[in-house]
């Protein structure tokens, strides 16, 4: 599945109709569908449809038709000015009876729904005062909304903060960088020839029926050196082993991925958990000898993740490189040597080897990631919400994970996920965009539980569950309609 612009969108709209499919009938099932969502969401609950002037208000009035037909009460703001699909959609409406009112009086009791028909793919710019003072009494009123393609303003600020979106034909770029926005999102085939939307050129988006085919299998004749072993180097003895728990959270990782045998290397002193390791105390960063298939190195290392790093280079093995190894020179070293290397940096660590701002960095992760990739010749987890894999000119868009797993050692456990992967003999661009989805998806099995408080260790321990319900094919993050 394709992650589109709304300029990509735009043009696949604009395709269909060269290729002699009649655009009303994309704009009939999109409202349609939609009111379908809002059935299923509010049953015969009073809708307020605003409808803007261009194709997202068509929408908003199919489905304002499409709710009548159905005995949903309904009242109808638009603006005026309708042209093509958009006016037959008007007329269609009127022609049933139903009272169209100016957008201008636009007003709401308790017991209703608002739908936010006003704008789609085609706002330009941020949204000028009546619309944004619109849109910002929406937000106020506490009533459910439920948005036709995207929440309107999106992605600029202010934007409706919808319950629900109801995505036409594709995902757009908006829908998971703002997915706070969105509430629930429900995406609708509204009947765009396939081909149009086969776009290899887009980003992915990691799909449970894209990574099942990846997930190692475990063959009855597994034993612990067959199903990959790693190594985890990482910790700082100044300092009085601050982030002593960061590598054995990426051990805990790693087992919880699957890994057979972890073998930790970390400073003398350091505790010796998870029990399952193999425990290799030292008094500088080194590589004691040790029969493993791949490396996560970095976690908690401070002024010594460089050392690691340098020192891990030396076994030429897959490896994951995070946090404190996460330097320019020791970046060109690994690609110099030509050893497969997952990077996993968030957005504060992208920025400082970009020379940009963290903030710049979150506004667009899929730039960031690409040019980080491209400047490494490695392959990058830029971690966030949502985290991007870039490796050349492959992107893929994560779409779980949620705030909870903002919490320290999250990133150690999915270091110890993607090297166990690694391990299990997956590229760096499988194992990273894998790792990525089942440690965002064990994130949301617990966030179910509760959402704030969740521990990084939880995460890996969920982890067995998130496998699970990759390959039963339960839960994707939205709803297919
Ligand atoms: N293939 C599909 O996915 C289909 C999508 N459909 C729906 O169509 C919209 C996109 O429709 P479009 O008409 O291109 O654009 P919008 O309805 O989102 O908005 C256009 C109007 O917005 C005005 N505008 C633009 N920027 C601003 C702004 N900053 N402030 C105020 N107004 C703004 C613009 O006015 P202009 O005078 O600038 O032209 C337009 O009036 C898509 O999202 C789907 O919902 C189809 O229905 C089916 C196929
Ligand atoms: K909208």
């Amino acid at each position: 599945m394709r992650l589109f612009t709304p300029e990509a969108m735009r043009e696949a709209d604009q395709k269909a109709v060269e290729m002699g499919y009649p655009s009303l009938l994309l704009m009939e099932w999109a409202g349609m569908k939609a009111a379908r969502v809002y059935q299923e969401l509010f049953g015969h609950r009073p809708a307020v449809v605003l409808a803007g002037k261009g194709n997202n208000g068509g929408d908003g009035l199919v489905l304002a038709r499409h709710l009548h037909l159905a005995g949903v009460p309904v009242r109808v703001f638009a603006a005026e000015g309708q042209g093509g699909d958009a006016l037959l959609a008007r007329r269609a409406l009127e022609a049933h009876g139903l009272e169209i009112r100016p957008l201008e009086e636009a007003i709401w009791n308790r017991e209703e729904v608002l739908v936010d028909a006003l704008f789609g793919t085609g706002l330009k710019g941020p949204l000028e005062s009546f619309h944004a003072g619109l849109v910002e009494r929406m937000n106020a009123s506490g009533l459910p909304i439920l948005a036709l393609d995207l929440p309107s303003g999106l992605p600029f600020t202010p934007h409706a903060q919808a319950t629900a979106t109801v995505a036409f034909a594709a995902f757009k770029t908006p829908h998971l960088l703002h997915r706070e926005a969105c509430g629930r999102l429900f995406l609708a085939d509204i009947g765009l020839p396939k081909v149009l939307l086969e776009r290899e050129d887009l980003p992915e988006i990691a799909t449970p029926e894209g990574l099942l085919p990846l997930l190692p299998k475990r063959p009855l004749t597994a034993h612990k050196g067959s199903v990959g072993r790693v190594g985890v180097l990482g910790g700082y003895r100044g300092e009085g082993l601050r982030y002593a728990g960061a590598p054995v959270l990426s051990a805990l990782g790693a087992y919880r991925m699957g890994a057979g045998l972890v073998h930790l290397v970390a400073p003398e002193g350091s505790p010796l958990e998870p029990l399952e390791a193999v425990f290799h105390p030292v008094q500088v960063p080194a590589l004691p000898s040790m029969r493993v298939e791949a490396l996560a190195v970095g976690m908690g290392g401070g002024p010594w993740g460089r050392e690691w790093a340098l020192k891990a280079l030396e076994a030429r093995l897959p490896t994951v490189l995070d946090a404190d190894a996460l330097h320019l020179e020791v970046l060109e070293a690994y690609r110099k040597a030509g050893v497969p290397t997952v990077l996993t940096p968030h957005a504060g660590e992208a920025g400082r080897l970009l020379g940009m701002s963290p903030e710049e960095v979150a506004k667009d992760p899929l730039r960031a990631a690409q040019t980080l990739a491209e400047r490494t010749g490695l392959t990058v987890v830029l971690k966030g919400n949502p985290t991007v894999v870039a490796q050349g000119s492959r992107l893929s868009v994560n779409p779980t994970g949620n705030p909870a797993l903002a919490t320290g050692g999250t990133g150690d456990v999915l270091s110890g996920v993607i090297a166990a992967l690694l391990a299990a003999g997956l590229s760096p661009f499988d194992a990273a965009r894998l790792g990525v989805y089942l440690h965002g998806l064990a994130g949301d099995l617990l966030a179910q539980e509760r959402d704030v408080g969740l521990l990084a260790r939880e995460v890996a321990e969920a982890l067995p569950k998130a496998r699970r319900a990759l390959s039963e094919s339960s839960i994707p993050p939205w709803r297919t309609v």
